[in-house]
């Protein structure tokens, strides 16, 4: 059987005291996308770049293609594409060559000219990368990852700090990615980005999985209502009006969520209910749990 694009295994990854990475599995299929979210510090990165062998792991085993990422670093080069989070091109290298020079290290790359038109960049082929803005040198960046045609690509947070076209123009290269059998590794903070376009999502929160699935099994087919007003509002008063079973909350302050069997009967009783008590109720709507909802009650509110 054809080994995973990704196989982590009981993964531990420390800095002195600090356990990143804390006996961590996962697996990533493929030709699918597959997303790892996670509060900051939860060791998305030194988990990816241990995958893309710039890191050693301290315990577990990781496998990339079936190779060991370290060991087997060479063979391994030609197949995968790396987008680090900091960029990782000389800051003098002239944009175009530099895609070029990347180019060559492959046998059957794509068309860098043809790359950097599609990621908006053939504008700016001459100008060296430090003068490039944050948003072009992260296209850049995509680009590279992607030139030498790889099997697996990794992108590390890939849209954080685009604009909404290139965020788009990002999410459409992963997806032909994908069409052509191409499997992708990628961290992100957007909810709504991993919702779109990953096949798996990974949860990891200190350094472990704490859940993961497609994005539709992760956020169920339960139903929620949502509604604004003003804040405060007595929800146990609401609850005692609801169907057994109902849950009531108010996150953040102004925004309530019901959840339950949410059909006619719950809808009629809120709408009722608000109206009785003189409240403006804005934004009345039905929805599913987003992945955001899932991600917040799986890894709590507080800062890291
Ligand atoms: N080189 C390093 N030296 C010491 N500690 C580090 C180093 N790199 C990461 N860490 C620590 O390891 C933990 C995990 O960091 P990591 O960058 O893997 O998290 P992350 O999930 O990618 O976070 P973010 O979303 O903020 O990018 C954090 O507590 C971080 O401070």
């Amino acid at each position: 059987m054809e080994s995973p694009a990704v196989a982590l295994t009981g993964l531990v990854k420390r800095y002195g005291r600090i356990v990143a990475v804390d006996g961590l599995t996962l697996s990533a299929a493929r030709g699918a996308v597959t997303a790892i979210l996670g509060p900051n510090g939860a060791g998305k990165t030194s988990t990816v770049e241990i995958c893309e062998g710039f890191r050693k792991a301290d315990g577990g085993t990781v496998r990339v293609l079936g190779l060991d990422p370290v060991r087997q670093a060479a063979r391994l080069r030609p197949r995968v594409g790396v987008m680090l989070q900091s960029g990782g091109v000389p800051p003098a290298a002239r944009a175009g060559e530099w895609l070029r020079l990347v180019a060559r290290f492959h046998a059957h790359p794509l068309d860098p000219g043809a790359l950097l038109s599609r990621l908006g960049l053939s504008e700016h082929a001459r100008t060296p990368y430090r003068r490039l803005s944050g948003g072009q040198q992260q296209r850049l960046s995509l680009a590279a990852a992607v030139v030498g045609r790889p099997e697996l690509v990794f992108l590390d947070e890939p849209t954080a700090g685009l604009d909404p076209q290139a965020r788009h123009a990002c999410w459409e290269l992963v997806g032909e990615l994908r069409a052509r059998g191409v499997a992708t590794v990628l961290t992100t903070h957007h909810m709504d980005e991993a919702e779109r376009l990953a096949d798996h999502v990974v949860i990891i929160d200190r350094g472990t999985v704490v859940a993961q699935g497609s994005p539709s099994s992760l956020t169920g087919a339960e139903r929620q209502l949502r509604f604004r007003a003003r804040p405060g509002l007595d929800l146990d008063e609401l609850l005692a009006a609801l169907p057994i079973g109902s849950a009531a909350k108010e996150s953040p302050s102004g925004h309530y969520v019901i959840e339950g069997h949410v059909g006619p009967e719950l809808l009629g009783t809120v709408t009722a209910w608000c109206a009785a008590e003189g409240v403006a109720a804005d934004d009345l709507s039905v929805e599913r749990r987003t992945l955001e909802d899932v991600f917040l009650e799986l890894t709590g509110r507080e800062l890291r």
